[in-house]
């Protein structure tokens, strides 16, 4: 009997594996860190490999753990994270060289000149997306020139490309399947998000072979089934995929027009679905796919922030003056403010809605006074303040109000963050009853795929919220602790 979804979450930090049951439920779960590569400065790598050896050590702990036969997965769905670009040899299936990340600065200089022959406005227009490294097209550029041969291998179809959904894919497939979904595709800088194919204009300025590029599908469409592995069944289908931001949009059931969610994690990606229009930013937003779901696109409009729990991590592992994350709660909670203290976090840039690569981080209005728990509380301020910035620009440019923001992810788990959060929106903020809303995205994508779930007017019924905030900082307050944030945003980036 079929009795669970597979869904496998392949993030920055981790590789997951979940089963989730009918009732819409994680009964099982399991994860493994990946290693990170910093090989110089700016650049994050990690290695292709070492994403699929721990995506099944999930699945062989969560299989052990449910103490069920692989037989009693109906589907398998996957998300990952997201731009994170690989390349491979089609014949051996070996990487060339590691996966650059998402965060990783390599292709800096080819943004940059892009950017001065002027295509960043047909690059805007065509993918929703701006000329920064953190895309994958320039990633890709960046890999062929620097491997010798490989661009000429890539036309003759020898070389692949893939996101790491594409990735996993033909792993579990055993090579038999080179796809990616929409979502995935709309990060990557090359896909057309209006006529919803490759775009040719924009790969010849990438130099980029068609012949390297996976086929795409809708996120519950039938891609393929399990050939030769390991833990699984032969011919058990794979009927979902998706970026991790627009699974955990789809886990938070924000399946209507005007719903948003924002994950904190490393970084926090706010999430708006705009239904069947592809708004186009004004105010230094992302216009992507969210999903297809029997042949209907539906967008989104994105603010990426690159650090929010990242910069906690870094008060821990590099400040080291916490101990453990939890430690931030108490420590902000214990003081009436910040007292004048900005800690701006931009190691990496600054993303949404700024867009400014060079910019690094800052710590303002110091005093004699100043002392650890005024930094702790810092930095967890500037997590909610980069969300402001990001839901300021997102409902200019969507023209509506947002009447509640729902929450998930790591970060979600400090009660100080969240009520400071929801003060300085003076919105309410719900945080999901299920945590891990990105797995239970994949499950849905799959579990719809699949027939295991009807529609979504089932699978909204088994979102609830865990804990509601709700605003209580008056609109003085307020104001002037924003306004103090933006003078800190701008002196940083003037610095
Ligand atoms: N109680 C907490 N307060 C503040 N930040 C937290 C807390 N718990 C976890 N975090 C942060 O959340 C992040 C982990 O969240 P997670 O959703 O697992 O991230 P990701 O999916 O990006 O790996 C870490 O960066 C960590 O610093
Ligand atoms: O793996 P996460 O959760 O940090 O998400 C990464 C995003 O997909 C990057 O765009």
């Amino acid at each position: 009997m079929s009795t669970y979804i597979l869904a496998l979450d392949q993030g920055t930090t981790s590789s997951r594996a979940a089963l989730v049951d009918k009732s819409g439920s994680i009964r099982h779960m399991a994860q493994y860190e990946i290693t990170q590569y910093y090989p110089e400065a700016g650049w994050v790598e990690h290695d292709p490999m070492e994403l699929i050896a721990t995506l099944n050590q999930a699945i062989q702990d969560c299989l052990e753990q449910a103490n069920i036969d692989a037989a009693e997965i109906a589907a398998i769905g996957i998300t990952n994270q997201r731009e994170t670009t690989i390349l491979w040899d089609k014949e051996t299936g070996q990487p060339l060289g590691r996966a650059i990340v998402w965060q990783s600065r390599q292709s800096q200089s080819i943004c940059t000149e892009l950017k001065a022959n002027g295509h960043e406005p047909l690059f805007r227009d065509h993918t929703g997306l701006l000329l920064d490294p953190y895309f994958s097209g320039t990633k890709v550029k960046w890999l062929l020139d620097h491997h010798e041969g490989a661009r000429e291998k890539a036309r003759q179809g020898k070389i692949m490309f893939g996101t790491v959904d594409t990735w996993i894919i033909w792993h579990l497939t055993n090579g038999q399947q080179h796809i990616t979904d929409r979502s995935n595709a709309s990060r990557t800088l090359m896909y057309n998000i209006h006529t919803h194919a490759w775009d040719d204009e924009l790969l010849r300025l990438l130099d980029v072979p068609a012949q390297m590029l996976p086929a795409i599908r809708g996120n519950a469409d039938l891609i393929g089934s399990v050939q030769k592995h390991p833990l699984l069944i032969d011919g058990t289908p794979i009927t979902g995929i998706a970026g991790d931001q627009q699974a955990a949009l789809f886990g938070q059931a924000c399946f209507q027009s005007g719903m948003a969610k924002n994950t904190y994690g490393t970084g926090c990606f706010l999430l708006m679905n705009t239904g069947s229009t592809a708004v186009a930013s004004q105010h230094g937003l992302l216009t992507s796919v969210g999903w297809e779901l029997s042949g209907q696109i539906t967008y989104v409009l994105e603010g990426s922030i690159f650090i929010a729990g990242s910069a906690v991590q870094w008060l821990r592992d590099g400040l080291k003056i916490i101990q453990s994350a939890e430690d931030t709660n108490e420590a902000a909670a214990s003081l009436p403010s910040s007292e004048g203290v900005y800690v701006v976090p931009a190691f990496v840039g600054l993303g949404a809605p700024y867009w400014e690569s060079e910019v690094r981080g800052a710590i303002f209005g110091l005093t004699r006074g100043s002392e650890r728990n005024h930094l702790i509380r810092g930095v967890l301020e500037s997590i909610a303040y980069q969300t402001r910035d990001v839901l300021t620009a997102m409902e200019a440019d969507a023209g509506i109000t947002l009447h509640t923001l729902r929450v998930d992810g790591g970060a979600t788990a400090n009660p100080f963050l969240m009520q400071f959060q929801s003060d300085i929106l003076h919105v309410p903020v719900q945080r999901a009853a299920q945590h891990e809303t990105t797995v239970l995205g994949a499950a849905y994508f799959a579990g719809l795929g699949a027939g295991f779930w009807k529609d979504r007017d089932e699978l909204a019924q088994y979102w609830q919220s865990s804990q509601d905030y709700h605003p209580q900082m008056d609109d003085q307050r307020r104001q002037s602790l924003y306004e103090g944030w933006k003078r800190a945003v701008h002196a940083a980036m003037s610095f």
